[in-house]
């Protein structure tokens, strides 16, 4: 059964707009300086999302992120896999096509845990708007991205076909988004936006961040 901060939960993965998928930027920085500056930026959800670590690596760095958060009141999320996400307390569990059905993975990882899945093409989207014990939804990708290899671009059409849903269900678009294109996702019908690059390869994560929250608010306030 659901607790109070499952409840809590899902009232900040409503009031979120920003939503970061990163790497542990492992080489190139200090994970917790970045994760500060994003999160300080604006950034409500901030995701692991690095395919290169074994599973210690991934719960360090997301210790690290998850003090982060606390810094700033957001809330952290794993992907793909469940075990990990219940093993770090995560806020979020992001799952693809390909990953466990919902009821497996919420078995895992519990009642109070957000659970969001992937999608690329409108009829995957209408299922996800629906299915049982999932909290929201993405769609993408708006454009190619060399992010996501191999995955064909799903268009404007794809976030329009989302938002036609007219679900109650929070969505993201992702995929290629940044400074210079989000007012088309948004004019798109989108009102949340997941980034990769726009703020991991941004010289200033913070303003990158900063910028983007700044677009997703003023849609809000003008809706
Ligand atoms: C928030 C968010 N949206 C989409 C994805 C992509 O998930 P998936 O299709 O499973 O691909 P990988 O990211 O696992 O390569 C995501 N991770 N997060
Ligand atoms: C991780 C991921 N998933 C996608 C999907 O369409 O499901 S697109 C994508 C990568 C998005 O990266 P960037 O913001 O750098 O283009
Ligand atoms: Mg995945």
């Amino acid at each position: 059964m659901r607790t109070s901060h499952g409840t809590s939960l899902r009232k900040r993965l409503d009031a979120s707009l920003l939503y970061l998928c990163t790497d542990a930027r492992t080489g190139r920085g200090d994970l917790a300086e970045f994760a500060d500056a994003a999160l300080a930026g604006g950034v409500d959800i901030i995701q692991l999302r690095d395919k290169g670590l074994e599973a210690r690596q991934e719960l360090a760095a997301l210790e690290t992120m998850r003090e982060a958060c606390e810094r700033h009141g957001a809330m952290l999320a794993v992907n793909d896999r469940a075990d990990i996400a219940r093993a770090v307390r995560a806020d979020v569990l992001h799952l693809g096509q390909r990953d466990l059905p919902v009821p497996m993975a919420r078995d895992i990882v519990g009642a109070d845990p957000v659970i969001g899945r992937s999608n690329n093409d409108p009829e995957a989207a209408a299922r996800s708007a629906e299915e049982p014990g999932s909290d929201y939804f993405c769609v993408g990708p708006t454009w190619a991205t060399p992010t996501k290899p191999g995955r064909p671009a799903a268009g404007l059409e794809l976030v329009e076909r989302a938002a036609a849903l007219a679900t109650d269900r929070p969505w993201f678009a992702i995929g290629g988004i940044d400074l210079t294109n989000i007012d088309r996702v948004l004019s798109a019908g989108a009102t949340r936006v997941v980034v990769v690059r726009a703020i991991t390869e941004a010289e200033d994560p913070r303003a990158a961040a900063n910028a983007l929250k700044a677009r997703l608010t003023a849609r809000v306030d003008n809706t």
